[in-house]
């Protein structure tokens, strides 16, 4: 056990009671006890964890950072762990992400029935994905596949390929890593293919701004190379947010440069029906990783993200492409149906609502 820095405390760590979310949290509560703390567990149940209505009809996967965020600011616990990319990157007043320890491996994963990998699904195979970026990405790749909404925790989605449900589902490798259900992997899609979501892989430990005791005790489990490159893959997306609605991913890398180290980060956007994607990329100084997301935002927007917007994004008078170009297509690709705001639908047909789902939104 290495010397605490600071006092010992008694901290209560907020967390879900998901397998996940659970693992997660004793992750970085083991972390605080080899520093001398005392922490205690404090279970916190979402909407998301309770309804099963899909996400989007509950506010999205900010549901699952709400639930936490009031806890911390009513007192009821001192932190909470959040995966990263399910907190939204607009901030909570009150509270500030006091670390972001060191993170997995950031890549997708697919599980698929026979260990097959994506070449091999081939034609007509079914992706279950409630993901609108791993849908976008992998309908990009013209493998012919189709896809199938789904939601869930780890397991109730891998067994849907055991089940033979489905020939394949996509995850977060982090996940799988940390349930210990590597094993199950049966091919780890390479970031050319599939940007990650921002921050996927990544555990954001949140506080109170003003705690400035739990914020010492939290402080060194900081990683400062996870925290560079989750500032510039969450300026892409809060930037984006901003003028459009579509899926983003987005991966930032800490590379050799010739002055040194740098900051590499790639973006993907695109539509869901695969008539359109955007991939940019941008280097820039470790440090930097704020102006250099929000410079890669900027990048896609000038090359074509904009035709992705919401029409709540888009001025009133902005006329409709005419002709059947894929500017159309991707219009049609992004026009809201309430109607499909529950239950499971075909993520590739045209009139998928894509609002929200900027980032994750299954499970
Ligand atoms: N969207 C839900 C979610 N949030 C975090 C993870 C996995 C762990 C991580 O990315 O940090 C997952 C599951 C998944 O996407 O497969």
């Amino acid at each position: 056990m290495s010397a605490p820095s600071v006092a010992p405390l008694t901290l209560r760590l907020g967390t879900r009671r998901s397998a996940l979310a659970t693992t997660q949290s004793t992750w970085v509560a083991d972390l605080l006890r080899a520093r001398g703390h005392v922490v205690e567990l404090v279970e916190i149940i979402t909407e998301g964890d309770t309804s099963t209505a899909s996400l989007a009809s509950i506010g999205g996967t900010g549901v699952f950072a709400a639930a936490l965020r009031r806890a911390l600011l009513s007192g009821e616990v001192d932190l909470a762990v959040h995966s990263l990319k399910d907190l939204p990157t607009t901030p909570e007043p009150g509270l500030v992400v006091a670390a972001v320890p060191v993170r997995e491996d950031p890549r997708d994963v697919l599980v698929s029935s026979g260990g097959r990998t994506l070449g091999e699904l081939g034609e007509g195979a079914v992706i279950g994905t409630g993901s609108p970026r791993r849908v976008a990405q992998l309908a990009a790749l013209g493998l012919g596949l189709s896809f199938k909404d789904i939601r869930g925790n780890v397991d109730t989605r891998v067994g849907l390929v055991r089940d033979g449900a489905l020939d394949g589902v996509v995850l977060a490798r982090a996940g799988l890593a940390r349930l210990g259900r590597l094993a199950d992997v049966a091919e780890a899609i390479d970031p050319l293919q599939m940007l990650p979501a921002p921050g996927q892989g990544a555990l954001a430990v949140e506080c109170r701004a003003d705690d400035r005791a739990t914020l010492g005790a939290v402080a060194p489990l900081d990683d400062p190379d996870t925290r560079a490159c989750v500032t510039a893959e969450r300026a892409v997306l809060a930037a984006l947010e901003a003028g459009c609605s579509a899926p983003v991913g987005a991966l930032a890398e800490i590379v050799e440069g010739e002055d040194g180290l740098e900051l590499s980060l790639r973006a993907f956007v695109g539509a869901v029906d695969g008539s359109f994607d955007l991939r940019r990329s941008l280097v820039g100084g470790v440090d930097d990783g704020e102006a250099l997301g929000r410079r890669l935002a900027a990048v896609l927007l000038e090359d074509g993200a904009d035709l992705l917007r919401g029409p709540e994004d888009r001025p009133p008078a902005r006329p409709v492409p005419a002709g059947t170009g894929p500017a159309s297509a991707v219009t049609d690709a992004l026009t809201p149906d309430p109607a499909e705001a529950t239950g499971p639908v075909p993520l590739a047909a045209p009139d998928r609502h894509p609002e929200h789902d900027s980032t994750e939104r299954a499970l």
